[in-house]
């Protein structure tokens, strides 16, 4: 269905690339979210505060709903359990689930998803980190250098894409090729308060730069006006 937004129709193809993220502390207010933004908003992201709050099983009623929906779990272990936690994720339906960006892990939920619909997205470096960040954890390479590093080994594990900043997206998508998925959550509307995220830029930024989709929790789940927030977010992407 094509939805207007002042006067402009928003093609369905324009609102699969906003992803908002259900950050909410319960299922009942991930619910209400999902009800007020209503046709808006096409794919949403569970994470890992409405995971561990029992929204996993939200899913089904969002698919159910016709929405897609991200796993949102950013998973990371042995690679027996990180694949068969994968393969659980491709059962249940979910679109997209996220691994960290680390060679066997990538690999493993490649085996995990395969033969399914789940893309694997790796997580190369939060957009909540700075080269400072980065180099408390021990990383040497600044931030740019070790997205690049793990782009590559995304590209090379055969997983559909990474999450990525958006000011990083024009690199990774030289490195990936235009068939695999770059998505960018650290988006900001203009004006919007920038909260924990480092490495910003706006929606019309983030598809310019090479992304497929933009994940955006606070600048509409916070907002005065979700779905005005939303609207408005998808106006831009469609004039990008
Ligand atoms: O590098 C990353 C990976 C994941 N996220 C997630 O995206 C949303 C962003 O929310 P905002 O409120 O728009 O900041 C959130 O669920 C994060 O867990 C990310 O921000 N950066």
């Amino acid at each position: 269905m094509t939805q207007v937004v002042q006067g402009t129709p928003i093609r369905a193809d324009v609102r699969d690339k906003l992803i908002v993220a259900l950050d909410y502390p319960s299922v009942a207010a991930a619910e209400a979210a999902v009800a007020q933004l209503g046709d808006v908003v096409s794919f949403y992201k569970i994470g890992l505060e409405l995971a561990v709050s029992g929204g996993i099983d939200l899913a089904a009623d969002l698919i159910a709903a016709g929405k897609k929906v991200f796993l949102d779990l950013k998973l990371h272990d042995i690679g027996n359990t990180v694949e068969r936690a994968t393969a659980a994720a491709a059962e249940r339906g979910f679109d997209i689930l996220t691994v960290h960006a680390y060679p066997m892990t990538m690999a493993a939920a490649a085996r995990g998803a395969a033969g399914s619909k789940l893309e694997v997205l790796g997580v190369t470096v939060l957009t909540s980190y700075d080269d400072a960040d980065l180099a408390a954890t021990g990383v040497v390479g600044g931030v740019t250098e070790t997205v690049r590093l793990r782009a590559g080994q995304a590209r090379d594990a055969g997983i559909a894409g990474v999450i990525c900043a958006p000011t990083d997206a024009a690199m990774v998508r030289a490195i990936l090729g235009p068939d695999r998925r770059v998505v960018t959550p650290g988006v900001r509307p203009k004006g919007a308060a920038v909260g924990d995220q480092k490495r910003i830029a706006t929606p019309a930024e983030a598809l310019a730069a090479g992304a497929d989709r933009i994940v955006v929790g606070r600048p509409v789940t916070a907002a005065e006006d979700p779905v005005a927030a939303a609207q408005a977010i998808l106006a831009e992407l469609q004039g990008a």
